[in-house]
């Protein structure tokens, strides 16, 4: 847009400017004051305070800006009371500006400014009259604002000023700011005419008016600037101008001076440009518009962000943006985590929401699924409650905690998709509906110390929990009725609530007017019910949250006279709708209080309190735990440590106990085994078994093959001829029954004295002699059968052992002990079976040999009834048999009476013959087998050692090296368990 600023005039006429005089709108009463008279009473800067030169520390206040600014020529338009009379101001009516390439100070709202930026004289422009007010404002005080995108968006207002954003600084405090909140705009407020200046100045005074209203222009689509609607149009943005020459025309100003008396940001009354022409950029309209507010909400008070204006103006693209050059929402979002981040003192819990308001419905978009809202039959019907604490809110509505930039960014993208757009006359995608992003701060003081001061939370905090409100609001444009019967339904609900918006502006100013004049109590009924729009607004309307108004306009217009005069009619009324609003909303916001603990306005809704008592609950929870934990811990290892202790302890038990068996068991058995050896070391010693000793070993002679009975007699005698000649049977058997004999006297004659009933049996009656042997044997033949008895029951016993051993030996762990131990168990139970063998063939012999001594008796018998020469001729032949007469100590000669007839002593001599012959057949037979050997002098002894133990019959030899080292059978029979 080529619009150009006329020369300034010489004096402040209404009239005779270049452009044709600004028609005076029925509502606009003053310019508010555009030209300040030289010396006027109502100079903006009156009731300033000098910065405060104890905080400042940079270079020297530059001078004050009333000595800088020009004076107006024409003091006229004021009157007494300060207040603008002038009902139209000509732009020709505005000093001339200063040269297009002077610098100009760096607007306080778009950043911190350098000391020296600071210290900078407010140039020419600052001196352009103007109607900013010195009411302080909380919005305009911080200053701070640079642009996130770089700030380096310079400044075209209408070619006028280029002036670079200033950097951006964080440090520079919005805090205890003052700006002056100026109006051109002639409203009703003004009818009393009071000055702007002396207006301003009062509500400086009283701490009000914390409401920006800007005004944005849109640059035309075709981008030629040069049609003859535009033309009608004059921006100047360094002015904070918008001036319309067309029917019904005026100048709308919107400018505001900066006052920060405790900030040495703005030392002088700087202008504040709230006039975006068509060359600003989305950042250095947020910078402007909301920057201040959002740093205000993350104080602690509600702010609102609204744009206003005709469809396809630029709300949404000023409220979205674009990917490339972002709007307000995404801007305010990165400050409000950049000031999270830089504020550790405190501690923020964000939750954010997005409605829309569409044919008068809330619907919810955080619930909607994507899609022009196509989901919104299946949604509840949101509906809209007051309270006291949080005013007018929505319900239910979908709110979700963000915690980062990124993540809020993408819930409203979210809500964006379901948001309905529609194509227009105007707009390709036109916002159909009233679209609000409510961004819930919550915060709360931290107790410094940082992290390890929190962990020393006790749960009592020095401060509550402060909870505020950032409203940001894409209105759905206004519009002339639209082809489509839809659109037409949508323009209608959209026009409606825009109406209603107006009508509360408008009645909220005529109340304000009535306050001024005093006296009217009664104030006019707001209509904030009549649309779902207002009532939602009803909080920011009525002054309880810092407001910023971007009303959209575009100078430009379609191309026929028609449309350009409509096109200029909505615009004018945008502008009218922005002046009202300014004039009429008086914000009286506060800081919200702080809810302690769950009372308050949080009450159920602080989640940051509900969450940071639910964290303290858990973290005491998890150190309850953690004790227990770690006391569990050591408990199971304790248990633990126990139960293996118990199970090696039990293990050990039983391989202890197992030890013991075995141990019992070897013990068992060596007694067994000794006592068994014993038994037959005693059994050698008894009487019975002693005679029936020499006798069996008589039987053993007896049994002796001639020729090994010949070699054994040369050997014995030294080949004496009885052994040399060959002799029958009878002969030998005469000879072996000599020697027997004789054997068998001297051996009774040895133990004579000592047994007199062995003797008297041996040669006195040879009944009692094989009675005894018989008892012997059967003695002996019980105590085999007993230990065969036992050994069988300890067999029994080893086997069961072994077989549980087996079973327990394969899960326990040391199976090799146990595979070791069953080796010497079976090694046992072998040499036991062997044994039993051995016994039982023992006790087949022993059987024999009494079945022999039975027929002997029974021979002893039947003999005593035999033929007595007969039998003196046996014996004779007998006697004559023998070829020599009997070696000295063998058999007695027999008594000469014995000859002579049946003497007893000879049945008695031919009964022992007998059971000599079967004694001398059993040895006979052991021998051939190998068992025996036969000794000198008839002794026999076993064939080796390892037969040793197989000996059937026991005698002298066999069982002298028991006898002679009995533990050496012991040790033998361990080596076999231990095997
Ligand atoms: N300042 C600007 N610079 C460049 N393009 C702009 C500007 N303002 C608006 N536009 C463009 O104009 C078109 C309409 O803008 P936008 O949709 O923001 O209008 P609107 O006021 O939201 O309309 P509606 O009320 O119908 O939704 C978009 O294509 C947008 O990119």
């Amino acid at each position: 847009m080529a619009t150009t600023l006329p020369r300034p005039r010489a004096s402040n006429s209404t009239s005779g400017s270049t452009l044709p005089v600004l028609p005076v709108a029925k509502t606009r009463k003053s310019t508010g004051g555009l030209a300040t008279p030289s010396g006027a009473p109502a100079s903006p800067r009156s009731g300033l305070r000098a910065p405060s030169a104890s905080t400042y520390s940079g270079p020297p206040p530059s001078p004050a800006p009333t000595t800088a600014l020009p004076t107006p020529k024409n003091a006229h338009g004021v009157n007494s009371a300060g207040r603008t009379i002038r009902k139209t101001v000509s732009i020709n009516s505005f000093p001339q500006p200063p040269s297009r390439t002077a610098t100009y100070p760096s607007s306080p709202l778009s950043g911190s400014i350098t000391p020296a930026r600071k210290a900078r004289t407010p140039q020419p422009s600052s001196k352009l009259a103007h109607s900013g007010s010195g009411a302080p404002s909380l919005l305009n005080g911080g200053a701070d604002g640079k642009s996130l995108m770089g700030g380096a968006g310079a400044r075209h207002s209408d070619g006028f000023i280029s002036v670079s954003s200033p950097p951006h600084s964080r440090s520079s405090s919005a805090q205890d700011s003052y700006s002056t909140s100026a109006t051109t705009y002639d409203d009703p407020a003004d009818a009393a005419g009071t000055s702007t200046s002396d207006k301003h100045t009062s509500k400086g005074m009283d701490g009000k008016g914390n409401v920006i209203v800007s005004v944005r222009v849109r640059p035309d689509a075709g981008g030629n600037g040069n049609n003859k609607a535009e033309g009608e149009w004059m921006v100047d943005g360094r002015r904070s101008l918008i001036a319309y020459r067309g029917r019904e025309g005026g100048d709308y100003f919107y400018g505001e001076r900066a006052r920060n008396p405790l900030n040495v940001e703005y030392a002088t009354d700087e202008l504040l440009d709230n006039v975006f022409t068509t060359h600003d950029d989305n950042s250095r309209v947020y910078d402007h518009i909301a920057k201040r507010l959002v740093r205000r909400v993350m104080e602690g008070y509600h702010g609102t962000v609204f744009a206003y204006g005709m469809t396809g103006t630029g709300k949404t693209f000023s409220m979205q943006g674009t990917a490339s050059s972002p709007g307000v929402i995404p801007l305010a979002i990165t400050d409000i985590f950049s000031y999270i981040r830089e504020t550790p003192s405190r501690e923020f819990l964000l939750r954010v929401s997005y409605l829309e308001i569409y044919n008068e419905r809330i619907h919810d978009l955080l619930s909607m699924a994507s899609g022009n809202g196509t989901g919104a039959g299946a949604q509840e019907e949101i509906k809209l409650r007051e309270d006291s604490k949080r005013g007018v809110y929505a319900t239910p509505l979908k709110e979700e905690i963000v915690q980062s930039p990124t993540q809020l960014l993408r819930v409203i993208a979210r809500g964006d998709q379901a948001r309905r757009t529609a194509s227009t006359q105007f707009n390709a995608r036109s916002s159909r509906s009233h679209a609000v992003v409510q961004i819930v701060v919550e915060s709360r003081e931290r107790i410094p110390g940082g992290s390890g001061g929190e962990s020393k939370r006790s749960g009592i905090l020095p401060g509550g929990v402060r909870v505020s409100t950032l409203s940001l609001i894409d209105l759905a444009g206004s519009e002339k009725a639209a082809e489509s019967k839809e659109r037409r339904a949508e323009g209608s609900h959209i026009n409606k609530s825009l109406l209603t918006l107006g009508t509360v502006i408008s009645k909220l100013s005529e109340n304000k007017e009535r306050e001024g004049k005093g006296g009217d109590k009664d104030a006019k009924h707001l209509p904030y019910r009549d649309s779902k729009l207002t009532r939602l607004l009803q909080g920011a309307l009525s002054g309880n949250s810092l407001v910023s108004i971007l009303c959209t306009i575009q100078t430009g217009a379609a191309n026929s006279a028609a449309s350009a005069n409509s096109h200029a009619t909505e615009t004018l009324n945008t502008l009218k709708f922005a002046s009202r609003a300014k004039n009429s909303i008086v914000s009286h916001a506060k800081r919200a209080e702080e809810a302690l603990g769950a009372g308050g306005e949080g009450g159920a809704r602080v989640l940051l309190e509900r969450y940071r008592m639910e964290i303290l609950e858990l973290r005491t929870q998890l150190e309850a735990q953690a004790k227990s934990g770690n006391s569990k811990v050591e408990d199971e290892e304790k248990a633990k440590d126990e139960e293996e202790e118990r199970a090696r302890e039990k293990e050990a038990e039983a391989r202890h106990e197992e030890q013991m068996l075995e141990m019992q068991l070897a013990r068992t058995a060596l007694k067994e085994r000794i006592d068994h050896l014993n038994r037959l070391i005693l059994s050698s010693k008894s009487t019975g078994v002693n005679t029936g000793g020499t006798y069996s070993s008589l039987g053993m002679h007896a049994r002796f093959s001639q020729s090994s009975l010949r070699t054994s007699i040369a050997t014995s005698h030294g080949g004496h001829s009885i052994l040399e000649r060959p002799g029958s049977m009878n002969s030998s058997s005469s000879t072996i029954g000599q020697r027997s004999i004789r054997k068998r006297r001297s051996s009774i004659g040895e133990q004579a004295s000592n047994d007199e009933e062995d003797s008297m049996g041996e040669y006195g009656d040879g009944t009692a002699s094989l009675q005894a042997q018989n008892q012997a044997l059967q003695a002996d033949l019980a105590d085999k059968n007993r230990y065969i008895a036992t050994l069988e029951k300890r067999l029994l016993q080893a086997r069961r052992a072994s077989s549980s051993r087996t079973s327990s030996g394969f899960s326990a762990p040391h199976k090799g002990i146990m595979v070791g131990e069953d080796h010497s168990v079976s090694t046992l139970i072998k040499e036991k079976d062997a044994e039993i063998a051995e016994l039982r063939a023992r006790l087949e012999d022993k059987d024999r040999m009494l079945t022999a001594l039975r027929n002997a008796a029974r021979s002893r018998d039947a003999a005593e009834g035999v033929d007595t020469s007969r039998s003196e001729a046996r014996s004779s032949l007998l006697y004559e048999q023998a070829a020599s007469p009997p070696p000295q100590g063998a058999l007695p000669d027999p008594p000469a009476s014995a000859s002579k007839g049946q003497s007893p002593i000879r049945k008695r001599t031919r009964s022992v013959d007998e059971m000599s012959r079967i004694l001398d057949e059993m040895i006979q037979d052991r021998v051939e087998a190998g068992h025996l050997v036969r000794g000198a002098r008839g002794s026999v002894q076993v064939a080796s050692d390892g037969k040793r133990e197989t000996t059937t019959e026991p005698n002298h030899t066999e069982l002298e090296p028991l006898r002679q080292s009995p533990t050496s059978i012991l040790n033998e029979s361990k080596v076999v368990l231990e095997a």
